[in-house]
């Protein structure tokens, strides 16, 4: 880490830098006594970046953070000579991934802020972040700069992790060395629940220390302990790493118990101890992620598809939830090609579609040139031809985007492909009022599908026999789905579960559960279907029939939910609190009568099918889980549901909305790599997982179920609907260009949006008579 910085370029460029947030993995309070914690850089990254006026992005020169960070920068460049950007040009920093909704999950942002801002001005000066030097000029001055602002409490772990990245061994005063994770361990993170304040966490430990030293002084060496047995575990073998990784977690947490008792804190409240104890039950590795108290629990394992099993029961049985994406080892302080995306384009309805094409180029980094993709004429008829049979031409809808969208701490423009007027609107409007709580929240369940096997009866082998000889068979069975998948393994899917049910007594069903990744998986399903149908034939000596996926994909279901503050409810005539009620009750309505709940859920298919179809997915599978899901509780239901949320004073302070829906959808695969749009609107949302991308329907989903609700339980759903699909009504009855708008205005004005009113006022403008 010594090069020198090169000499700064004759022209001033200020793109973008980012860095990372972290997770400690080990050595919590002991590296407050000079010990060492192994600390990781998490993918949730703080952006500084140069304001885009079409987003209203503002700084916040007041952050104590930002403050600390120019002074100390713009110092240093002085010092060396460089030049110093304008006061004025303080970059905006963007941090949405550190929150949950609007809780934060302590990654540390702030120091995450801190080292943003100073890697901005060193590439504004020229300096290249990514280099070795010029990090270690970093490092010291954003070091300094985050003791200022945080008044000289703290480690200055998470400014070392926030610069350097990766995953490092950090001590106090022992500087700052890599280390390298091995490949057979798996690391998740799981929501405590509740945001952990870690200085008052710590302050309460020191009152503690002076009360009870002993205790104090055995506690830390617990903890000091259990660092070093981790760091060990990371350089030995799967099995004794993993064995030595489970005793320093056990140990950190027994060290964690005592600091609890003498700082009479709950630093293991009781929902990390239900996450400990679930780890503890599926043999994995867990602790507090951090100084306890809330925040996140990091979970260890030797195996992903465990890590997925505790997640699926912690949902489940709990409520808790794998925080998503949240990827270790990432790359510190680094230059970036564009800012973040923003979904937030304040009146985009109002313009052209050239000017719409440019503002989401900006907003989501693509080349303007790529919008051709959008055209009517970007499916060539060659390749149609090769899409489905007896090809005479393509059918074109409209694709929009709908704005506002945050989910999970990351801003999309959601690409919807649908024929509805005002169901861009709608989604676009309530996702802005989610977007005022914080945004949706949500969680995917791993991208199982089941493959079913039919067996009926051959002969006089009874069905109990047949069950018992394919349960005592599952491992053979698990190899070959494994075997005819090699490369779905390869990337960490396959075989995950074998189930067998007896449909009556001559016919039982075997299924087998596959994680099938990023893809929808109906091929890769039917394949392993076909592929163990021979040895089920060959065990069972009954028959097999049907070999074919279920699209019930109720083990693939997206959770999202929202916190709407009633202020954002508020119409023209009706109090938010109020209007949250009504929602409340609209649900309940949908809950008790399937009359109500199926069109509740067509609303709320409004959102899915649109971004299903923008993005070249199956609508129909899609369409038929949705509704075998919602029919799962023995009587059809509504998919998402709505309750108003009071505070201790008994008065409405929010609405909360959830939804569960099966998302069997993928990014490869099927249409979506063939079609030039569904890549487009793919690339538009920035290329997400097959998980995200579920998260991203639902909460499309919710957002149209609010929208509409809210419309239904104020003024109706005529007003904002009607109005928007006059326009519709006018294109129908003949108006063209100018027209269209023209005609749509007046059916609204005379309060008749009907294509006999609309011929007569295009009749009346023709003639010269309206
Ligand atoms: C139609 C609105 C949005 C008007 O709503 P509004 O209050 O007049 O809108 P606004 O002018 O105050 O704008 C608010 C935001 O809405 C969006 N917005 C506003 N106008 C547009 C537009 N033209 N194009 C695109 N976006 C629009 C836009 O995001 C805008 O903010 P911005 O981001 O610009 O700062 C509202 O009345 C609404 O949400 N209505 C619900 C409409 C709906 O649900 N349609 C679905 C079809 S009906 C159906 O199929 C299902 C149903 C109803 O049967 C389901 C059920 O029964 O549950
Ligand atoms: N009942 C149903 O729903 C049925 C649906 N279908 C159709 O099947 C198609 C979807 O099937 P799929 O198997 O998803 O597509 P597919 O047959 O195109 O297969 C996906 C391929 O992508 C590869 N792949 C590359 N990267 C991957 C990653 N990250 N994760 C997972 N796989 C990756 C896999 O090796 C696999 O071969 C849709 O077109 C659907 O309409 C077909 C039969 C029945």
């Amino acid at each position: 880490m010594t090069d020198k910085p090169s000499p700064p370029p004759s022209s001033v460029s200020v793109g973008p830098v980012s860095a990372p947030g972290k997770s400690f993995l080990i050595g919590e309070y002991a590296v407050l006594e000079g010990h060492e914690a192994v600390v990781t850089a998490v993918d949730v990254r703080a952006h500084a970046h140069t304001p885009r006026d079409q987003h209203g992005e503002r700084p916040d020169p007041g952050s104590p953070f930002v403050a600390a960070a120019v002074e100390l920068v713009s110092g240093w460049l002085r010092g060396h000579g460089h030049e110093v950007p304008a006061p004025a040009s303080i970059p905006v920093v963007t941090t949405v991934g550190f929150t949950a909704g609007a809780r934060k999950l302590g990654l540390g942002s702030s120091a995450a802020v801190t080292a943003a801002v100073v890697g901005w001005y060193l590439r504004a000066a020229g300096l290249d972040p990514d280099t070795p030097y010029v990090r270690q000029v970093a490092y010291s001055i954003a070091r300094e700069a985050h003791a200022i602002a945080q008044e000289g409490r703290g480690s200055g772990a998470d400014v070392a992790s926030a610069v350097y990245g990766g995953t490092i061994r950090f001590a106090r005063d022992g500087g700052v060395q890599p280390i390298e994770l091995p490949s057979w361990l798996a690391i998740g993170f799981f929501d405590a629940g509740a945001p952990a304040s870690t200085t008052s966490l710590v302050k309460a430990v020191e009152t503690g220390a002076d009360r009870d030293p002993a205790t104090y002084e055995a506690a830390i060496a617990e903890l000091a302990s259990a660092s070093r047995r981790f760091q060990s575990a990371l350089e030995e073998r799967p099995a004794t790493g993993f064995g030595l990784i489970q005793e320093a977690c056990a140990t950190h947490n027994q060290g964690l118990r005592q600091l609890q008792d003498i700082a009479k804190a709950s630093i293991l409240t009781e929902r990390i101890e239900t996450i400990l104890g679930a780890a503890q039950w599926a043999e994995l590795a867990a602790k507090p992620a951090g100084a306890g108290g809330g925040d996140l629990v990091v979970v260890f394992a030797r195996d992903p598809a465990l890590l997925d099993r505790v997640a699926v029961e912690l949902y489940h049985r709990h409520d808790i939830a794998l925080v998503r994406k949240l990827e270790t080892d990432a790359a510190g302080l680094r230059a970036e090609p564009r800012p973040p995306v923003n979904s937030r384009i304040r009146g985009l309805f109002k313009r052209s579609i050239p000017e719409r094409r440019a503002a989401v180029a900006v907003a989501t980094g693509l080349e303007p040139a790529r919008f051709a993709d959008a055209d009517s004429g970007a499916l060539e008829q060659d390749t149609a031809e090769h899409m489905i049979e007896n090809v005479i031409g393509c059918l074109s809808l409209p694709i929009g985007v709908a704005t506002n969208f945050r989910l999970n701490g990351r801003d999309y423009l959601v690409p919807m492909c649908v024929e509805e007027a005002s169901v861009v609107a709608a989604a676009s409007n309530a996702a802005k009022m989610i977007r005022a709580g914080g945004g949706f929240a949500g969680v995917s369940d791993p991208p199982w599908m089941i493959a079913q096997v039919q067996l009926v009866r051959v002969g006089p082998r009874a069905v109990e026999d047949v069950v018992r000889a394919v349960e005592a068979d599952k491992q053979a069975l698990l190899d070959i789905a494994d075997d005819s998948h090699p490369r779905l393994v390869a990337r960490g899917g396959g075989a995950r579960g074998v189930e067998v049910r007896t449909l009556d007594e001559d016919t039982i069903v075997v299924h087998m559960l596959i994680d099938c990744r990023d893809a929808m998986g109906a091929n890769l399903l039917n394949t392993v279907a076909e592929a163990i149908a021979p040895r089920l034939d060959q065990i069972s000596g009954w028959r097999s029939v049907l070999r074919i996926l279920s699209n019930l994909a109720d083990r693939r279901a997206s959770h999202v939910s929202c916190r709407v503050p009633v202020s954002t409810l508020t119409t023209k005539e009706i109090d938010g609190a109020i209007v949250a009620k009504r929602i409340e009750e609209a649900s309940r309505f949908a809950e008790l009568d399937p009359y109500r709940a199926t069109t509740h859920n067509k609303g709320i298919m409004n959102g899915i099918d649109a971004v299903v179809i923008a993005t070249g997915n199956d609508w129909r599978a899609m369409e038929a889980s949705a509704h075998a899901f919602a029919v799962s509780h023995g009587r059809y239901g509504p998919l998402a549901i709505w309750r108003a949320v009071e505070d201790a004073e008994g008065q409405t302070v929010a609405l909360e909305g959830e939804i569960s829906v099966p998302t069997a959808v993928g990014v490869v695969g099927g249409a979506t790599r063939t079609h030039p749009t569904a890549r487009l609107a793919l690339d538009i949302l920035g290329r997400p997982s097959g998980g995200e991308l579920g998260l991203i329907m639902a909460a499309a989903g919710l957002a149209s179920n609010l929208a509409a609700l809210r419309a239904l339980a104020t003024e109706g759903i005529q007003r904002g609907h009607m109005s928007l699909h006059a326009r519709a009504v006018a294109l129908a009855a003949g108006a063209r260009g100018a027209e269209v708008e023209s005609i749509a205005q007046r059916l609204i004005d005379v309060g008749e949006i009907k294509p006999e009113r609309a011929e007569a006022l295009l009749g009346q403008l023709r003639t010269g008579e309206g």
